[in-house]
């Protein structure tokens, strides 16, 4: 099987004041259908940067994103549009939410704009709220409820419309401990029943949830981490070890 995301040579230049800086710079790598890739690396690195471009929110300079084999990176803005809508799942530090609407209007807001019948669009809502314990607060505002909650919120809007991909960007950023903790085991359980995750993150404890680490340093890879069978506990040491050794010492 192909994998379902391919990411081949990127290239991010940005030009200010007539000097060229490349943020991302030659990154290469594959994700699997079924992955949970962690990706890591210090303030500045293009984790950023790597997540818009490979979430379609912004273009590459240089070079190719297949997604299931399709070429995003050579799509035109209206069909990216659709592509994002119909098969990527987004959630963010900060929730991005919209505060006039209820629980229940933001998780079904990508279907607003798709043709999926009112039925079946209530129940999706219902039977992920029922999946991730958010149906008491259905008809509540955003300003209502826990960080926790909100966050339990984006994972159902990211989910509604069964995207083939989700980007996570510091999805924990928010969070207290608890609340990431829950939210970290969400993601990890979503990624058992195959739901294929891509988590940028600058946390190691976070990241020890992933089955991979990528870790990215001045544009470029650096170093992968793959968990294997070992703990998720034994995992964390890894990657804090590796954190403390320096993740740049060895080319991917
Ligand atoms: N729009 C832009 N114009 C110019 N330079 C930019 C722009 N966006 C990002 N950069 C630069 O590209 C580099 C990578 O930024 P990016 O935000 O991707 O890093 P990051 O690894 O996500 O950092 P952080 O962990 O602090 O969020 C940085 O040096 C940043 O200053």
């Amino acid at each position: 099987m192909n994998p379902l995301l391919q990411v081949d040579a990127i290239q991010k230049t940005y030009t200010t004041g007539g000097h060229a800086f490349n943020a991302l710079d030659g990154v290469s790598f594959t994700i699997d259908h079924g992955e949970f890739v962690g990706i890591m690396g210090p303030s500045g690195a293009g984790k950023s940067t790597l997540l818009n471009v490979l979430a379609t929110i912004d273009t590459p300079t240089d070079g190719d994103i297949f997604v299931d084999g399709e070429n995003i990176a050579k799509l035109e803005e209206e069909a990216l549009s659709d592509f994002r809508r119909d098969h990527l799942g987004f959630i963010f530090q900060d929730y991005n939410l919209l505060d006039s609407l209820t629980v229940r209007e933001n998780i079904l807001l990508p279907l607003a704009v798709t043709k999926t019948p009112i039925d079946e669009t209530r129940s999706r809502v219902e039977a992920l709220a029922h999946r991730f314990g958010i149906t008491a607060i259905l008809d509540q505002y955003p300003y209502q409820i826990s960080g926790g909650q909100k966050q339990r919120t984006a994972v159902c809007r990211a989910l509604i419309s069964n995207p083939k991909l989700i980007f996570a960007d510091e999805p924990t950023g928010a969070l207290d401990s608890k609340s990431a903790t829950d939210l970290l085991q969400t993601l990890a359980g979503l990624n058992e029943a195959e739901t294929t995750i891509m988590m940028v993150t600058h946390d190691a404890y976070a990241a020890s949830f992933c089955r991979r680490v990528l870790y990215i340093q001045d544009g470029r890879l650096s170093k992968e981490l793959i968990r294997g069978t070992t703990s998720r506990d034994a995992f964390y040491q890894t990657i804090l070890d590796e954190l403390k050794g320096g993740a740049s010492d060895d080319a991917v």
